[in-house]
């Protein structure tokens, strides 16, 4: 079998391409849209999707800050910050980089964001409202997996997908968008028993745990479609996804590699949802 590579890396090119005509449509109309990232602490992994992401936002004409507090800073010092960026009505997207440090508590602060300006789709308005199929910001990275299969033209109406990982970033929204698609979808997670007679059953599945090389060809049915949005830094700074990508060459129909898969599409999502909230918020 001949196994179709999904370069998430080809797709943003294209969709950031449009994205930036539109900024230009709205600049005319005054509208500069405005993303603030915050981050907190140090963790290098964090700090490296966050420059990522101004980069990105940067390169299309998205005016881009970020807020970079200590490791110490307090939940309410943060709070009160959400509360003068959702005020600020030059600001049209905020995102609170994830993880958090323990002693903030993470719900409080993503309950924190206007719903209006959650570029990131983790406020409860926004959750709720893609769980019902309504308009809202959808997370980047589920977002960003639909408009790739979209894109290879891999059908999910009727599909068996089998989701592992159940984190509220990823594994319950990509079920949600792909259920909402007609697709029949499995949730495996932690305390699954037996867990790859589950994914062998798989149409399409979607790897989202971050352990690296998770999954292997014995794993995965011949001629499915495998995601893997799995992003794992090796102590020699090479960043690996949860699946053994050579071993499914041949094997599967479709396969995201790591880098370059899902990772450029999550951020190109944020894109999106920003330039989206500009228009909405003017
Ligand atoms: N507030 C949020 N926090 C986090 C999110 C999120 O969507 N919102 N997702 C992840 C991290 N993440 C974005 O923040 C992210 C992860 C990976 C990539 C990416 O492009 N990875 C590259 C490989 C890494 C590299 O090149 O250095 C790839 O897969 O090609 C982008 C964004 C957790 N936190």
């Amino acid at each position: 079998m001949n196994t179709k590579v999904m370069y998430g890396s080809t797709v943003a090119r294209h969709i950031r391409t449009d994205l930036e005509g539109t900024v230009l449509k709205l600049k005319e109309k005054e509208i500069t849209p405005k993303l603030t990232v915050i981050i907190i602490g140090d963790n290098p992994a964090s700090e490296t999707y966050v420059r990522m992401k101004k980069k990105a936002a940067e390169k299309i004409g998205i005016q881009s800050t970020i807020l970079e507090l200590p490791s110490d800073t307090t939940e309410q010092y943060l709070l009160s910050i959400i509360q003068d960026l959702n005020q600020d009505l030059s600001t049209h997207g905020i995102l609170v980089q994830l993880p958090l440090p323990d002693h903030i508590n993470e719900k409080k602060v993503l309950d924190a964001v206007s719903p209006d300006k959650d570029v990131d789709g983790f406020h409860p308005i926004n959750v709720g409202r893609l769980s019902i199929s309504q308009e809202a910001f959808y997370p980047c990275t589920p977002l960003g997996i639909m408009k790739l299969l979209d894109f290879y033209g891999v059908q999910m109406k009727r599909k068996h997908v089998v989701v592992i990982g159940r984190s509220n970033i990823v594994g319950k929204p990509i079920g949600q968008m792909l259920l909402n698609e007609d697709a029949t979808v499995t949730y495996c997670h932690s305390k699954t028993e037996d867990l790859f007679e589950y994914t062998k059953q798989a149409d399409i599945l979607i790897v989202a745990v971050g352990k690296a090389h998770l999954i292997t060809k014995e794993a995965v049915k011949k001629g499915a479609v495998v995601v893997d949005v799995g992003n794992t830094f090796l102590d020699s700074g090479k960043v690996v996804g949860d699946v053994v990508f050579d071993n499914l060459l041949g094997h599967a129909s479709h396969i995201t590699p790591v880098p370059k898969g899902v990772g450029p599409m999550t951020i190109t999502m944020l894109l999106y949802n920003t330039i989206e909230a500009a228009k909405r918020l003017g």
